[in-house]
């Protein structure tokens, strides 16, 4: 896992999650930003702001969890389908134990430039191979457009600039929308589209979740993904399908994304697929690296 390549960071005592939601997080405090700063360039502030509001999101999470049964580290043989949920006893001097084992749960994350075809390779993955896709952008911006939540101005700002959302937000509207997958469907696989993009967040995920079982890397030139962004923003609504967001998503992709996938080589979890070809041709190459690792 990760902790071979990341410092461990400080230790969460965790017990199985309980449903939860974003709409549970203490009141964050007022907008600190300002509009003006320049790009990248949050203001201490505001910082400050995001700091205490992801420690706010995480503390409610680990709360949330707190008198609940842990679930088991083991691997076992059984069937996705079959798995229920599993109880464990737990000690406080043990290791953070993550919210799902990979028994119960499979998650590929998916990652690449931003307009390298990501979202359009898992909408035909998911119909092929039972799984669900969740993307951690979507999940943002739904979370900005939700009425009454406490992060609408804090996404709205982050996705514009290109800037990474802190993780706290993230992870936790995951772990939700994993958890009514897993609750209301009955689904145990998992597509996670676009993070992680930073490492802390792959570590954290990692820990606290589930680790994943795979890294699907599309790898695509920066100038047929701004090709392919530009002609998305023409009709796409996109804060940030526009060309000074997109230099700015490229920027933070090549120094904070992309070492995570180089991290996630080391240890043989990556699978790259060339996205350049048309969609059809991709998909082929995609479904090589499924069939090999997946049933249908
Ligand atoms: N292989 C391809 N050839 C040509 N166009 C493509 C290909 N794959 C995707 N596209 C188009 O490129 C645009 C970006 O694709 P998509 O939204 O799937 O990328 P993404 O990696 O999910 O982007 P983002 O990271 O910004 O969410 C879309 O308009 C899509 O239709
Ligand atoms: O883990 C994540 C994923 C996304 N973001 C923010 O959202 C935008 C758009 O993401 P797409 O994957 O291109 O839909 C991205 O530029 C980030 O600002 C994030 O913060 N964390």
């Amino acid at each position: 896992m990760f902790r071979t390549i990341f410092q461990r960071t400080t230790p969460v005592i965790r017990s199985q999650a309980s449903r939860w939601s974003l709409k549970q997080i203490a009141p964050s405090p007022r907008r600190h930003y300002t509009s003006g700063k320049p790009a990248g360039s949050p203001s201490i502030p505001a910082m400050l702001a995001v700091a205490s509001m992801g420690f706010a999101a995480y503390y409610t999470l680990v709360k949330s969890r707190e008198g609940q049964p842990l679930p088991r580290r083991q691997q076992s043989n059984q069937p996705e389908s079959s798995k229920a949920p599993q109880t464990q006893v737990s000690t406080e001097n043990e290791l953070p134990v993550p919210a799902f084992t990979t028994d119960q749960v499979t998650v590929v994350f998916v990652l690449g430039g931003p307009g390298a075809g990501k979202g359009t390779q898992c909408d035909r993955l998911k119909k092929d191979y039972d799984f669900v896709h969740l993307s951690a952008g979507d999940l943002l911006r739904e979370e900005q457009n939700r009425e009454g939540s406490k992060y609408g101005e804090l996404i709205k700002h982050y996705i514009k600039e290109g800037l990474i959302v802190p993780m706290e937000v993230t992870i936790a509207l995951l772990e939700q929308a994993m958890r009514e997958s897993m609750e209301k469907d009955n689904k145990h696989r998992f597509l996670i589209d676009g993070f992680p993009r930073k490492m802390d967040q792959a570590l954290k995920f990692e820990e606290a979740v589930v680790p994943s079982k795979m890294v699907l890397y599309f790898e695509c030139p920066e100038q047929v993904m701004l090709e392919r962004l530009l002609k998305r923003g023409e009709s796409s609504g996109r804060s940030d399908d526009n060309i000074d967001s997109i230099k700015k998503r490229f920027r933070v992709f090549k120094e904070t994304s992309f070492p995570v996938i180089e991290a996630f080589e080391k240890e043989n979890k990556v699978k790259t697929v060339s996205c350049v070809k048309p969609v059809d041709e991709v998909y082929q190459e995609v479904r090589v690296v499924f069939d090999k690792m997946f049933e249908k």
